[in-house]
Protein backbone atom coordinates (compact mmCIF):
# COMPACT_ATOMS: atom_id res chain seq x y z
CA UNK A 1 0.00 0.00 0.00
CA UNK A 2 1.12 3.24 -0.88
CA UNK A 3 1.98 5.76 2.22
CA UNK A 4 0.00 9.05 3.08
CA UNK A 5 3.25 11.16 2.41
CA UNK A 6 3.06 9.56 -1.21
CA UNK A 7 -0.32 10.59 -1.93
CA UNK A 8 0.03 14.38 -0.76
CA UNK A 9 3.41 14.62 -2.87
CA UNK A 10 1.33 12.97 -6.11
CA UNK A 11 -1.80 15.36 -5.56
CA UNK A 12 0.54 18.23 -5.21
CA UNK A 13 2.69 16.94 -8.22
CA UNK A 14 -0.63 17.00 -10.24
CA UNK A 15 -2.03 20.35 -8.98
CA UNK A 16 1.43 22.02 -10.20
CA UNK A 17 0.96 20.32 -13.71
CA UNK A 18 -2.77 21.79 -13.69
CA UNK A 19 -0.90 25.18 -13.31
CA UNK A 20 1.70 24.82 -15.85
CA UNK A 21 -0.91 23.24 -18.42
CA UNK A 22 -2.94 26.61 -17.12
CA UNK A 23 -0.29 29.01 -17.68
CA UNK A 24 0.63 27.37 -21.41
CA UNK A 25 -3.25 27.86 -22.75
CA UNK A 26 -3.17 31.41 -20.85
CA UNK A 27 0.14 32.21 -22.93
CA UNK A 28 -1.41 30.46 -26.23
CA UNK A 29 -5.09 31.68 -25.85
CA UNK A 30 -4.22 35.25 -23.92
CA UNK A 31 -8.38 36.37 -24.10
CA UNK A 32 -11.28 35.14 -24.70
CA UNK A 33 -13.80 31.96 -24.20
CA UNK A 34 -10.87 29.76 -23.24
CA UNK A 35 -8.91 31.63 -20.87
CA UNK A 36 -11.57 32.59 -18.97
CA UNK A 37 -13.06 29.16 -18.19
CA UNK A 38 -9.30 27.78 -18.32
CA UNK A 39 -8.79 29.93 -14.92
CA UNK A 40 -12.08 30.08 -13.66
CA UNK A 41 -11.91 25.96 -13.41
CA UNK A 42 -8.21 26.05 -12.14
CA UNK A 43 -8.96 28.32 -9.58
CA UNK A 44 -12.34 26.08 -8.47
CA UNK A 45 -10.09 22.75 -8.62
CA UNK A 46 -7.74 23.97 -6.37
CA UNK A 47 -10.32 25.18 -3.76
CA UNK A 48 -12.33 22.27 -3.80
CA UNK A 49 -9.43 20.11 -2.90
CA UNK A 50 -9.70 21.96 0.11
CA UNK A 51 -6.24 21.00 1.29
CA UNK A 52 -4.38 23.84 -0.23
CA UNK A 53 -4.47 27.51 0.84
CA UNK A 54 -2.92 30.63 -2.03
CA UNK A 55 -1.41 33.68 -0.69
CA UNK A 56 -1.60 36.79 -3.42
CA UNK A 57 0.69 39.56 -3.91
CA UNK A 58 -0.36 42.37 -5.53
CA UNK A 59 1.48 44.70 -7.76
CA UNK A 60 0.06 47.52 -6.71
CA UNK A 61 -1.64 48.29 -3.30
CA UNK A 62 -3.65 51.44 -1.32
CA UNK A 63 -5.01 53.80 -2.05
CA UNK A 64 -2.77 56.01 -4.69
CA UNK A 65 -2.74 54.12 -8.13
CA UNK A 66 1.26 54.56 -8.59
CA UNK A 67 1.90 52.92 -5.00
CA UNK A 68 3.89 49.75 -6.13
CA UNK A 69 3.68 47.19 -3.17
CA UNK A 70 7.46 46.44 -2.29
CA UNK A 71 6.66 43.16 -1.44
CA UNK A 72 5.54 42.07 -5.22
CA UNK A 73 9.04 43.48 -6.36
CA UNK A 74 11.34 41.66 -3.76
CA UNK A 75 8.72 38.70 -4.56
CA UNK A 76 9.25 39.31 -8.32
CA UNK A 77 13.34 39.40 -8.01
CA UNK A 78 13.15 35.92 -6.12
CA UNK A 79 11.22 33.95 -8.04
CA UNK A 80 13.47 35.61 -11.32
CA UNK A 81 16.34 34.10 -9.77
CA UNK A 82 15.37 30.83 -8.72
CA UNK A 83 13.17 29.80 -11.57
CA UNK A 84 15.81 31.64 -14.16
CA UNK A 85 17.84 28.21 -13.70
CA UNK A 86 14.59 26.39 -15.67
CA UNK A 87 13.21 29.12 -17.81
CA UNK A 88 13.48 28.51 -21.39
CA UNK A 89 12.98 32.39 -22.88
CA UNK A 90 14.52 35.27 -21.11
CA UNK A 91 14.46 39.01 -21.95
CA UNK A 92 17.43 41.17 -20.70
CA UNK A 93 17.34 44.81 -19.32
CA UNK A 94 19.11 47.50 -17.31
CA UNK A 95 18.44 47.16 -13.54
CA UNK A 96 16.51 50.33 -12.00
CA UNK A 97 19.50 52.98 -11.50
CA UNK A 98 22.55 50.67 -12.37
CA UNK A 99 23.92 49.73 -15.51
CA UNK A 100 24.37 46.34 -14.99
CA UNK A 101 21.89 43.71 -17.53
CA UNK A 102 19.52 42.12 -15.43
CA UNK A 103 18.08 38.66 -17.05
CA UNK A 104 13.95 38.17 -16.43
CA UNK A 105 11.57 35.34 -17.51
CA UNK A 106 9.06 36.28 -19.56
CA UNK A 107 5.61 36.59 -18.28
CA UNK A 108 4.04 32.86 -19.21
CA UNK A 109 6.97 31.24 -17.71
CA UNK A 110 6.07 32.29 -14.41
CA UNK A 111 4.68 29.31 -13.07
CA UNK A 112 7.23 27.92 -10.76
CA UNK A 113 7.96 25.57 -8.38
CA UNK A 114 10.01 26.54 -5.01
CA UNK A 115 11.05 24.22 -2.33
CA UNK A 116 12.12 25.70 1.14
CA UNK A 117 12.70 23.53 4.10
CA UNK A 118 11.56 20.25 1.97
CA UNK A 119 7.77 21.54 1.27
CA UNK A 120 6.60 22.60 -2.20
CA UNK A 121 5.64 26.17 -3.41
CA UNK A 122 4.04 26.98 -6.65
CA UNK A 123 4.08 30.45 -7.85
CA UNK A 124 2.10 32.11 -10.00
CA UNK A 125 1.39 35.36 -12.06
CA UNK A 126 -2.02 36.72 -12.49
CA UNK A 127 -2.71 39.53 -14.24
CA UNK A 128 -6.63 39.31 -14.09
CA UNK A 129 -8.75 39.42 -11.04
CA UNK A 130 -10.14 36.62 -9.97
CA UNK A 131 -13.18 38.57 -8.03
CA UNK A 132 -14.08 40.97 -10.65
CA UNK A 133 -13.24 43.85 -8.30
CA UNK A 134 -12.12 47.04 -10.68
CA UNK A 135 -8.38 47.48 -11.81
CA UNK A 136 -6.82 50.24 -10.24
CA UNK A 137 -4.61 50.26 -13.12
CA UNK A 138 -3.60 48.32 -16.51
CA UNK A 139 -1.37 45.38 -16.47
CA UNK A 140 -1.84 45.56 -12.71
CA UNK A 141 -0.99 41.94 -11.30
CA UNK A 142 -0.78 39.26 -8.75
CA UNK A 143 2.21 37.12 -8.17
CA UNK A 144 -0.02 33.53 -5.99
CA UNK A 145 1.52 31.16 -3.83
CA UNK A 146 -0.28 27.58 -3.52
CA UNK A 147 0.87 25.13 -0.57
CA UNK A 148 -0.56 22.36 1.43
CA UNK A 149 -2.47 23.43 4.16
CA UNK A 150 -0.06 21.68 6.37
CA UNK A 151 2.39 24.26 5.31
CA UNK A 152 0.52 27.54 6.73
CA UNK A 153 3.05 27.85 9.78
CA UNK A 154 6.35 27.69 7.75
CA UNK A 155 4.60 29.92 5.25
CA UNK A 156 3.54 32.43 7.78
CA UNK A 157 6.39 32.01 10.51
CA UNK A 158 9.54 31.71 8.11
CA UNK A 159 9.32 31.11 4.01
CA UNK A 160 7.44 34.38 3.09
CA UNK A 161 10.22 36.50 5.15
CA UNK A 162 12.88 34.29 3.28
CA UNK A 163 11.25 35.57 0.61
CA UNK A 164 11.01 38.60 1.01
CA UNK A 165 15.06 39.26 2.47
CA UNK A 166 16.45 37.31 -0.30
CA UNK A 167 14.49 39.06 -3.21
CA UNK A 168 15.72 41.96 -1.63
CA UNK A 169 19.50 41.32 -1.51
CA UNK A 170 18.98 40.39 -4.87
CA UNK A 171 17.57 43.88 -5.77
CA UNK A 172 20.13 45.06 -3.62
CA UNK A 173 22.91 43.51 -5.35
CA UNK A 174 22.19 45.47 -9.00
CA UNK A 175 21.34 49.04 -7.38
CA UNK A 176 23.07 52.01 -6.94
CA UNK A 177 22.43 54.41 -4.37
CA UNK A 178 20.80 57.60 -4.16
CA UNK A 179 21.18 60.78 -2.62
CA UNK A 180 18.38 62.66 -1.69
CA UNK A 181 17.55 66.71 -0.59
CA UNK A 182 14.84 67.50 0.63
CA UNK A 183 12.29 70.42 -1.52
CA UNK A 184 11.05 73.21 -0.17
CA UNK A 185 7.10 72.56 0.37
CA UNK A 186 6.15 75.91 -2.12
CA UNK A 187 7.55 73.24 -5.18
CA UNK A 188 5.81 70.14 -3.53
CA UNK A 189 2.87 70.52 -6.22
CA UNK A 190 5.08 70.36 -8.88
CA UNK A 191 7.93 67.87 -7.59
CA UNK A 192 8.00 65.32 -4.90
CA UNK A 193 9.35 65.95 -1.35
CA UNK A 194 12.66 64.74 -2.11
CA UNK A 195 14.77 64.99 -5.28
CA UNK A 196 17.46 62.53 -5.89
CA UNK A 197 20.57 61.65 -7.87
CA UNK A 198 22.67 58.42 -8.21
CA UNK A 199 24.98 58.59 -5.51
CA UNK A 200 28.70 57.28 -7.00
CA UNK A 201 30.61 58.91 -4.14
CA UNK A 202 34.13 56.87 -4.73
CA UNK A 203 34.73 57.14 -0.37
CA UNK A 204 34.87 53.72 1.13
CA UNK A 205 35.56 52.17 4.37
CA UNK A 206 39.12 51.11 2.42
CA UNK A 207 39.98 54.57 1.39
CA UNK A 208 38.64 56.42 4.23
CA UNK A 209 41.91 58.32 6.34
CA UNK A 210 41.21 57.89 10.17
CA UNK A 211 42.92 55.71 13.10
CA UNK A 212 42.59 51.67 12.28
CA UNK A 213 41.27 51.13 16.06
CA UNK A 214 38.23 54.17 15.21
CA UNK A 215 37.44 52.56 11.85
CA UNK A 216 37.18 48.92 13.45
CA UNK A 217 34.59 50.05 16.03
CA UNK A 218 32.70 52.08 14.00
CA UNK A 219 32.39 49.25 11.05
CA UNK A 220 31.56 46.39 14.37
CA UNK A 221 29.09 48.61 15.17
CA UNK A 222 27.64 49.23 11.81
CA UNK A 223 27.76 45.28 11.12
CA UNK A 224 25.38 44.50 14.62
CA UNK A 225 22.95 47.42 14.11
CA UNK A 226 22.58 46.07 10.68
CA UNK A 227 21.40 42.42 12.10
CA UNK A 228 19.63 43.53 14.71
CA UNK A 229 15.93 43.40 13.23
CA UNK A 230 15.12 40.87 16.17
CA UNK A 231 16.66 42.45 18.97
CA UNK A 232 15.08 45.87 18.54
CA UNK A 233 11.52 43.63 18.01
CA UNK A 234 12.36 41.79 20.91
CA UNK A 235 13.09 44.95 23.26
CA UNK A 236 10.54 47.12 21.79
CA UNK A 237 12.56 49.81 20.60
CA UNK A 238 12.48 51.05 16.62
CA UNK A 239 15.41 49.73 14.84
CA UNK A 240 17.44 52.74 14.50
CA UNK A 241 20.63 54.34 15.94
CA UNK A 242 22.12 57.93 16.14
CA UNK A 243 25.15 59.24 15.33
CA UNK A 244 27.03 62.40 16.25
CA UNK A 245 30.15 62.87 13.51
CA UNK A 246 32.00 65.96 14.77
CA UNK A 247 35.45 67.17 14.10
CA UNK A 248 37.08 70.92 12.67
CA UNK A 249 36.25 71.16 8.94
CA UNK A 250 37.94 69.24 6.31
CA UNK A 251 38.25 65.61 8.85
CA UNK A 252 36.24 63.77 6.96
CA UNK A 253 32.68 64.33 8.49
CA UNK A 254 30.64 63.79 4.51
CA UNK A 255 33.18 61.46 3.56
CA UNK A 256 32.49 59.01 6.37
CA UNK A 257 28.62 59.21 5.62
CA UNK A 258 29.56 58.60 2.36
CA UNK A 259 31.73 55.72 3.48
CA UNK A 260 28.81 54.10 5.71
CA UNK A 261 26.09 54.30 2.88
CA UNK A 262 28.37 52.11 0.64
CA UNK A 263 29.13 49.85 3.47
CA UNK A 264 25.38 49.45 4.23
CA UNK A 265 24.09 49.66 0.97
CA UNK A 266 21.56 52.66 2.14
CA UNK A 267 20.24 55.52 1.21
CA UNK A 268 20.99 59.34 2.17
CA UNK A 269 18.22 61.95 2.60
CA UNK A 270 20.42 64.28 3.33
CA UNK A 271 17.53 66.80 5.68
CA UNK A 272 18.24 71.03 5.20
CA UNK A 273 16.61 71.85 7.98
CA UNK A 274 16.55 75.67 6.91
CA UNK A 275 13.91 74.44 4.00
CA UNK A 276 11.97 73.35 6.02
CA UNK A 277 9.22 75.67 6.69
CA UNK A 278 6.17 74.19 7.64
CA UNK A 279 6.42 72.97 10.99
CA UNK A 280 5.58 69.73 12.88
CA UNK A 281 3.75 68.67 9.65
CA UNK A 282 5.55 69.34 6.99
CA UNK A 283 8.63 67.87 8.91
CA UNK A 284 6.95 64.22 9.97
CA UNK A 285 5.96 64.43 6.33
CA UNK A 286 9.19 64.53 4.83
CA UNK A 287 10.46 61.99 7.66
CA UNK A 288 7.75 59.38 7.08
CA UNK A 289 8.54 59.82 2.96
CA UNK A 290 11.69 58.15 3.39
CA UNK A 291 12.57 54.61 3.19
CA UNK A 292 13.64 51.73 5.42
CA UNK A 293 17.19 50.72 4.96
CA UNK A 294 18.50 54.61 4.65
CA UNK A 295 20.59 57.33 6.62
CA UNK A 296 19.14 60.48 7.65
CA UNK A 297 21.76 62.92 7.44
CA UNK A 298 21.44 66.55 9.26
CA UNK A 299 24.53 68.66 9.26
CA UNK A 300 25.95 71.27 10.49
CA UNK A 301 23.32 70.94 13.91
CA UNK A 302 24.92 73.99 15.19
CA UNK A 303 24.11 76.66 12.42
CA UNK A 304 20.89 75.15 11.64
CA UNK A 305 19.53 73.75 15.13
CA UNK A 306 18.54 76.20 18.16
CA UNK A 307 21.20 75.15 20.62
CA UNK A 308 19.76 77.32 23.89
CA UNK A 309 17.16 74.39 24.13
CA UNK A 310 15.47 77.33 26.55
CA UNK A 311 12.04 77.07 26.08
CA UNK A 312 10.41 80.72 24.61
CA UNK A 313 8.84 83.13 27.43
CA UNK A 314 5.93 84.05 25.46
CA UNK A 315 2.76 81.78 25.66
CA UNK A 316 3.02 78.73 23.65
CA UNK A 317 -0.48 77.90 22.00
CA UNK A 318 0.12 75.05 20.33
CA UNK A 319 2.58 71.99 20.12
CA UNK A 320 3.75 73.13 16.62
CA UNK A 321 4.81 76.32 18.05
CA UNK A 322 7.07 74.82 20.83
CA UNK A 323 8.87 73.07 18.27
CA UNK A 324 8.91 75.12 16.15
CA UNK A 325 10.27 78.78 17.81
CA UNK A 326 9.90 81.83 15.79
CA UNK A 327 13.01 83.25 16.16
CA UNK A 328 14.96 85.74 13.97
CA UNK A 329 13.95 87.36 11.48
CA UNK A 330 10.67 85.47 11.59
CA UNK A 331 12.32 81.94 10.46
CA UNK A 332 11.19 78.80 12.22
CA UNK A 333 14.27 77.30 13.91
CA UNK A 334 13.64 73.70 15.31
CA UNK A 335 15.55 73.23 18.53
CA UNK A 336 17.59 70.06 18.88
CA UNK A 337 15.99 68.64 21.85
CA UNK A 338 12.56 68.30 20.62
CA UNK A 339 13.90 67.82 17.18
CA UNK A 340 14.78 64.49 19.12
CA UNK A 341 12.19 63.76 21.11
CA UNK A 342 9.87 64.44 17.63
CA UNK A 343 12.53 61.48 15.76
CA UNK A 344 11.88 59.22 18.87
CA UNK A 345 8.35 59.44 18.62
CA UNK A 346 8.02 59.28 15.14
CA UNK A 347 9.49 55.85 14.63
CA UNK A 348 8.58 54.16 17.61
CA UNK A 349 5.51 53.22 15.98
CA UNK A 350 6.55 53.24 12.11
CA UNK A 351 9.19 52.02 9.62
CA UNK A 352 12.74 50.88 10.52
CA UNK A 353 16.16 50.53 9.74
CA UNK A 354 17.50 54.13 10.01
CA UNK A 355 20.63 55.77 11.05
CA UNK A 356 20.54 59.34 11.61
CA UNK A 357 23.70 61.33 11.49
CA UNK A 358 23.92 64.46 12.76
CA UNK A 359 27.24 66.17 11.97
CA UNK A 360 28.78 69.62 13.85
CA UNK A 361 31.98 71.32 13.73
CA UNK A 362 31.20 72.83 17.35
CA UNK A 363 30.24 70.16 19.70
CA UNK A 364 31.16 72.34 22.14
CA UNK A 365 28.07 74.52 21.80
CA UNK A 366 26.09 71.85 21.95
CA UNK A 367 24.21 70.71 25.59
CA UNK A 368 25.67 67.76 26.98
CA UNK A 369 22.39 66.65 27.98
CA UNK A 370 21.15 66.25 24.38
CA UNK A 371 24.51 64.21 23.28
CA UNK A 372 23.98 61.63 26.16
CA UNK A 373 23.48 57.96 25.42
CA UNK A 374 19.80 57.29 24.63
CA UNK A 375 19.63 60.46 22.18
CA UNK A 376 22.82 59.99 20.01
CA UNK A 377 24.18 56.08 20.08
CA UNK A 378 27.32 56.80 19.52
CA UNK A 379 29.94 60.16 19.23
CA UNK A 380 32.30 60.09 16.47
CA UNK A 381 35.69 62.24 16.76
CA UNK A 382 37.15 63.13 13.43
CA UNK A 383 40.38 65.07 14.47
CA UNK A 384 43.40 66.07 12.79
CA UNK A 385 45.43 64.09 10.48
CA UNK A 386 46.82 60.49 12.04
CA UNK A 387 49.85 58.74 11.04
CA UNK A 388 47.49 55.55 10.27
CA UNK A 389 45.47 58.77 8.21
CA UNK A 390 48.43 59.61 6.06
CA UNK A 391 49.43 55.97 4.86
CA UNK A 392 45.89 55.79 3.92
CA UNK A 393 45.66 58.45 2.18
CA UNK A 394 49.44 58.46 0.50
CA UNK A 395 48.24 55.19 -0.56
CA UNK A 396 45.40 56.30 -2.38
CA UNK A 397 46.64 59.13 -4.30
CA UNK A 398 50.39 58.23 -5.00
CA UNK A 399 50.30 54.12 -4.44
CA UNK A 400 53.76 54.36 -2.02
CA UNK A 401 54.69 52.28 0.65
CA UNK A 402 58.10 53.84 1.84
CA UNK A 403 59.03 53.16 5.04
CA UNK A 404 61.66 55.79 5.86
CA UNK A 405 59.46 58.59 4.05
CA UNK A 406 56.25 57.82 6.45
CA UNK A 407 58.70 58.25 9.67
CA UNK A 408 59.99 61.43 8.45
CA UNK A 409 56.47 62.98 7.68
CA UNK A 410 54.99 60.74 11.21
CA UNK A 411 57.54 63.17 13.03
CA UNK A 412 55.94 65.90 11.07
CA UNK A 413 52.92 65.39 11.59
CA UNK A 414 52.67 64.61 14.86
CA UNK A 415 53.75 67.84 15.20
CA UNK A 416 51.54 69.64 13.32
CA UNK A 417 47.34 69.77 13.07
CA UNK A 418 46.93 69.26 9.73
CA UNK A 419 43.16 67.70 8.60
CA UNK A 420 43.25 64.81 6.10
CA UNK A 421 41.66 67.14 3.67
CA UNK A 422 45.02 69.33 3.76
CA UNK A 423 47.24 66.12 3.35
CA UNK A 424 45.12 65.02 0.23
CA UNK A 425 44.96 68.18 -0.67
CA UNK A 426 48.53 68.30 -1.30
CA UNK A 427 48.91 64.98 -2.31
CA UNK A 428 47.00 64.68 -5.26
CA UNK A 429 48.95 64.48 -8.26
CA UNK A 430 48.65 68.27 -9.88
CA UNK A 431 51.02 67.03 -12.81
CA UNK A 432 50.84 65.35 -16.12
CA UNK A 433 54.43 66.51 -17.43
CA UNK A 434 56.10 63.57 -17.22
CA UNK A 435 57.19 64.63 -13.27
CA UNK A 436 57.58 62.31 -10.50
CA UNK A 437 53.97 62.23 -9.19
CA UNK A 438 55.37 61.03 -5.84
CA UNK A 439 58.03 63.58 -4.82
CA UNK A 440 56.05 66.49 -6.60
CA UNK A 441 53.40 65.87 -4.29
CA UNK A 442 54.92 65.02 -1.35
CA UNK A 443 57.42 67.45 -1.73
CA UNK A 444 54.46 69.98 -1.77
CA UNK A 445 52.96 68.18 1.40
CA UNK A 446 56.62 68.17 2.94
CA UNK A 447 56.71 71.78 2.58
CA UNK A 448 53.36 72.63 3.75
CA UNK A 449 54.08 70.61 7.21
CA UNK A 450 57.08 72.59 7.68
CA UNK A 451 55.72 75.95 7.24
CA UNK A 452 52.66 74.74 9.69
CA UNK A 453 55.04 73.89 11.99
CA UNK A 454 56.71 77.11 11.80
CA UNK A 455 53.58 79.26 11.91
CA UNK A 456 52.44 77.08 15.40
N1 LIG B 1 39.31 60.96 6.60
C1 LIG B 1 39.45 61.20 5.31
N2 LIG B 1 39.78 60.23 4.45
C2 LIG B 1 39.95 60.46 3.16
N3 LIG B 1 39.79 61.69 2.60
C3 LIG B 1 39.46 62.69 3.41
C4 LIG B 1 39.26 62.51 4.79
N4 LIG B 1 38.94 63.69 5.34
C5 LIG B 1 38.93 64.57 4.36
N5 LIG B 1 39.24 64.00 3.19
C6 LIG B 1 39.35 64.69 1.91
O1 LIG B 1 39.01 66.05 2.13
C7 LIG B 1 37.84 66.44 1.44
C8 LIG B 1 36.91 67.20 2.42
O2 LIG B 1 36.48 66.31 3.45
P1 LIG B 1 35.00 66.28 4.03
O3 LIG B 1 34.10 67.14 3.23
O4 LIG B 1 34.60 64.86 4.22
O5 LIG B 1 35.26 66.95 5.44
P2 LIG B 1 34.19 67.48 6.47
O6 LIG B 1 34.71 67.12 7.81
O7 LIG B 1 32.83 66.98 6.12
O8 LIG B 1 34.29 69.03 6.23
P3 LIG B 1 33.19 70.15 6.60
O9 LIG B 1 33.03 70.16 8.07
O10 LIG B 1 33.85 71.40 6.08
O11 LIG B 1 31.95 69.80 5.86
C9 LIG B 1 37.22 65.17 0.94
O12 LIG B 1 36.68 65.30 -0.33
C10 LIG B 1 38.41 64.20 0.87
O13 LIG B 1 39.06 64.36 -0.38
Amino acid sequence: MRKMGDHWAAIGTSLGSIMVLYKMIEHFFPYGFLHTHVEKYTQRILRCTNLYVQISIDEYTGELIDQKNQSYTFTEAYLNATALKHAMQLTACTAKNSEKLVLNMVDYEMTITDEFHGAKFYWMLTSTNEFGKPRKVDNDRSLTVTFHKRNRKLVMDMYLDHVMEKGRELLERNQQRKLYTNNSRDDWYKQEMWSHVIHNHPATFDNLAMDMAKKEDIIKDLTAFSKAKDYYAKIGKAWKRGYLLFGPPGTGKSTMIAAISKFLNYDIYDLELKSVRGGNSELRKLLLDTSDRSIIVIEDIDCSIELTNKRKKKKIRSRDQEMWADHRHGEMVVTLSVLLNFIDGLWSSTGGERLIIFTTNHVEKLDPALIRRGRMDKLIELGYCSFDGFKILAKNYLNIDDHSLFETIRCLISETQITPADVAENLMPKSVNGDDYSEVCLGNLICALEKLKEDT
